[in-house]
């Protein structure tokens, strides 16, 4: 089960949480009273003196304004706060009656705090509180936004205003919402830390991606039960070798590559089986099957698609293949599969399987039931969606990532772990972990290949 601190809520979800506590005796004030505390915790170690403005707005953020205002003006910073509207709930008006310190119409510099609109907002920015938060962000040298920047929709991560700043730290307050970890939202919140207020375990559908553990391999393991991967070749040889490279150090005791020949560069770690396709997958040993990493399009590509379906093995499913794949193809298919499509794929995808949702993570998830595979839907703002509705968002490490080859790595990683456990949404999720590890360790200006080398010392890193 997901720890409270993973999990990833709707404003739908954190208004039930809050009503949960509050029929367990708290109230909101006392909600505010804690998340405005804590947030001010965060604030003071920033401010490190240096004067704050905060900006609150009508509701329950803007009470949150007034509580880390009052925090932190006893604690003898100076603090200003600018209302251009006046609170509209109960909680937000006490707490701004116990503010003892100064409103004015702008900020003194230091530190900006965005207290404006969290979760409720409802509709864009009207064009003078817009340009104040402009105003603010410009003229104070750090910017904090207290829950979420004030333009951003909490559910989807969709900037409201066009001219939103950029922030150097979002304080989440008492869980992740879907903003703090999708695009675009998420590339203008700067460093997100969560501020617990309490909250348990919500019932969320959706969680934050956990380091995996590892173990060593069994007393008696041997090449076969550490997991067999197939990767299936085509005529781009590099991008298959790529995914062999990227399997064979994610913890598969054996990789194979089904080809009529090995890449120049090939490792002696892959061994290439040059028989008939159907031969090659007849083996029961089989534990995964990866096809798409340079398989082509052509009418051999879907032959050998087709092959690897009819198989009916555990199977990733990447790059090329997921052009081919369509519902048809599907129909007889029921071991544990894995879609790996970025975002073009991911809408070509939608396309072909009838999938209405637009969003990123409304489509994987709808993709996912549909085609009873785990989808992860690549990119900076990753989603891993399982059928049964549960998904987990996966931000990448690195943006160094988006280089040519880095998916043909995943795609290899993937297959591994699924060869390894059996289990598509647990070989997504640590497939995607390493990846992310291995591009961490990478550090700056990477090559694939490199990265497919890091592998192992990212596997090592969760032993
Ligand atoms: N959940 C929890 O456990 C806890 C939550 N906490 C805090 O509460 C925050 C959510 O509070 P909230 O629901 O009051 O919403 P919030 O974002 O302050 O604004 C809503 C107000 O703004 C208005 N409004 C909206 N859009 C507008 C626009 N474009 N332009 C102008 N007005 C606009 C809207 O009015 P209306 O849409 O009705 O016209 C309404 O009056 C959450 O982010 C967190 O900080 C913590 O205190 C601790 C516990
Ligand atoms: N800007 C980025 N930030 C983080 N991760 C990224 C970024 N761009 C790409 N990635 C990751 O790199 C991988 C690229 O996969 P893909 O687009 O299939 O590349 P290729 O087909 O060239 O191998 C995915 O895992 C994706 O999530
Ligand atoms: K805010």
């Amino acid at each position: 089960m997901a720890q409270a601190s993973e999990q990833v809520l709707t404003v739908a979800q954190m208004r039930a949480a809050e009503e949960a506590l509050i029929a367990a005796g708290e109230t909101i004030d006392s909600l505010m009273q804690r998340a405005g505390e804590r947030a001010a915790e965060w604030i003071w170690r920033i401010a490190a003196g240096r004067p704050v403005t905060v900006l609150c707005g009508p509701g329950n953020n803007g009470g949150d304004g007034y509580v880390i205002a009052e925090t932190l003006r006893r604690r003898g910073l100076l603090v200003t706060i600018v209302a251009p509207l006046e609170p509209r709930t109960g909680a937000a008006r006490r707490a701004r009656a116990a503010y003892g310190g100064e409103i004015a119409a702008r900020g003194k510099g230091g530190v900006f705090v965005d207290c404006l609109f969290g979760s409720g907002l409802a509709r864009p920015l009207g064009a003078e509180l817009a340009s104040m938060v402009g105003e603010l962000a410009r003229t104070h040298s750090y910017r904090i936004a207290i829950d979420l920047p004030s333009g951003v929709a909490s559910d989807d991560g969709a900037l409201l205003n066009e001219d939103i700043p950029r922030y150097d730290v979002t304080l989440a307050l008492g869980a992740w919402k879907f903003a703090h970890w999708s695009m675009p939202a998420m590339a203008i919140m700067g460093q997100r830390r969560l501020v617990p207020i309490g909250l348990g375990e919500a019932g969320a559908d959706a969680r934050l991606l956990a380091r995996p553990r590892f173990a060593a391999p069994a007393i008696d393991a041997h090449k076969y039960t550490r997991g067999l991967v197939t990767v299936v070749g085509g005529p781009i040889s590099g991008a298959s070798q790529l995914a062999c490279e990227g399997a064979i150090r994610a913890g598969a005791g054996t990789v194979r590559l089904a080809a009529d020949k090995l890449h120049p560069a090939a490792s002696a770690d892959i061994v290439l089986k040059d028989m008939a396709l159907p031969e090659v997958l007849a083996d029961e040993r089989t534990g995964a099957v990866l096809v798409g990493p340079g398989l082509g399009l052509d009418e051999r590509a879907r032959a050998r698609l087709r092959d690897v379906l009819h198989a009916g093995r555990p199977t990733v499913v990447d790059a090329d293949a997921l052009r081919l794949i369509d519902p048809a193809g599907l129909e007889a298919f029921s071991a544990p599969l894995v879609l790996t499509p970025h975002e073009g794929e991911l809408a070509q995808l939608a396309k072909c399987f009838a999938i209405e949702p637009e969003g990123k993570f409304d489509r994987a998830r709808t993709l996912a039931r549909a085609t009873g595979a785990v989808i992860i839907a690549k990119g900076p703002d990753t989603v891993i969606a399982a059928p049964d509705g549960h998904a987990v968002l996966a931000p990448s490490a690195s943006s160094w990532l988006a280089v040519a080859g880095s998916g043909d790595v995943l795609a290899g990683i993937v297959a591994s772990r699924l060869a390894a456990t059996g289990d598509p949404l647990r070989a997504a999720c640590e497939g995607h972990w390493l990846h992310g590890e291995a591009a961490r360790r990478c550090g700056a200006m990477f090559t694939a290949s490199e990265l497919a080398r890091a592998v192992g010392d990212a596997y090592a890193a969760a032993l």
